[in-house]
């Protein structure tokens, strides 16, 4: 069997000090080389925090990460500076945020957002690879997207344009942070479909932190479930959804619309 890219190992996080409040206990998993993988659960469950601290990027200095480990090829993400964490997001670890204006700026162009997220091949080069990363995201004439500001994209176009953007530097892994939350309910399929189809194409791993388990059923192939601060079931997405061993997972499972 392969060995996974990420190992993140009994991970407890809390907020504040006087008392510490801990929101995360002894959280672990596994994700392996180009695998979609999901973290679901209700909100508060503590998902994003556990993400968010694999980055480097819990709000700081009211949340503290208590214990454990997350292994990226071996390198405790959990022990780096923020010097070395700089070199891994956005490079070996890119985020998609729910929020797409999170990860873009309104005032300039797509062009000059995306070229900047590959600084290293000339820019006729990378430009080409823009172009045809757009075209694989589904945008029949990526010039006027180029040309473009994010106002004047939908959500769902603004999404896709953050998928291109977290996969033209050949990321190992994508963190997808509710992704299509924010979006309809059709434009959510398509912007999953993309993330998926793309993410295989390029054999680049995706962590899904997601409240539905319809998107876990549909896209994933390996789930934890996530509860009050807790992994309390994890495995091959089809397993779990057809023989849930717990009864907060049966109820997660209930509430896929039919
Ligand atoms: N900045 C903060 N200060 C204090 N507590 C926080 C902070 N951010 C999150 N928490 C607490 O940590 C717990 C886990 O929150 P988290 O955001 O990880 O949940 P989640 O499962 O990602 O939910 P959502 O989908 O709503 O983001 C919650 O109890 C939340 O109240």
């Amino acid at each position: 069997m392969n060995e996974p890219i990420l190992s993140v190992e009994n991970v407890s996080v809390a907020f504040g000090v006087s008392p510490p409040k801990q929101v995360t206990f002894d959280v672990s998993f596994e994700i392996f080389p180009g695998e979609f993988f999901a973290l679901v659960g209700e909100s508060g469950s503590g998902k994003s925090v556990t993400s968010m601290s694999l980055l480097g990027l819990l709000p700081r200095p009211s949340a503290k990460v208590i214990s454990g480990s997350a292994k990226f090829h071996g390198m405790d993400l959990l022990k780096m500076s923020t010097k070395e964490l700089q070199q891994i997001r956005g490079k070996k670890i890119a985020v998609i945020f729910q929020e797409p204006m999170q990860a873009l700026d309104p005032v300039r162009t797509i062009k000059s957002q995306l070229l900047e997220a590959i600084p290293k091949i000339p820019p006729k080069e990378a430009l080409e690879k823009i172009r045809s990363f757009l075209k694989s995201a589904g945008f029949a004439d990526p010039e006027r997207v180029l040309n473009g500001y994010p106002c004047e994209m939908s959500g769902g176009m603004l999404q896709r344009i953050c998928i291109v953007m977290a996969l033209i530097p050949e990321p190992e892994l994508i963190i997808a942070d509710e992704p299509t939350t924010a979006l309809d309910v059709t434009v959510q399929a398509a912007v999953l479909a993309v993330l998926k189809r793309m993410a295989q194409e390029s054999k680049t791993a995706v962590l899904l932190i997601t409240h539905n388990m319809g998107l876990v059923a549909q896209y994933t192939e390996r789930v934890a479930v996530m509860h009050l601060g807790r992994i309390v079931e994890t495995g091959k997405s089809r397993d779990v959804i057809l023989q849930p061993q717990e009864a907060y997972t049966q109820k997660l499972i209930a509430a896929i619309p039919r």
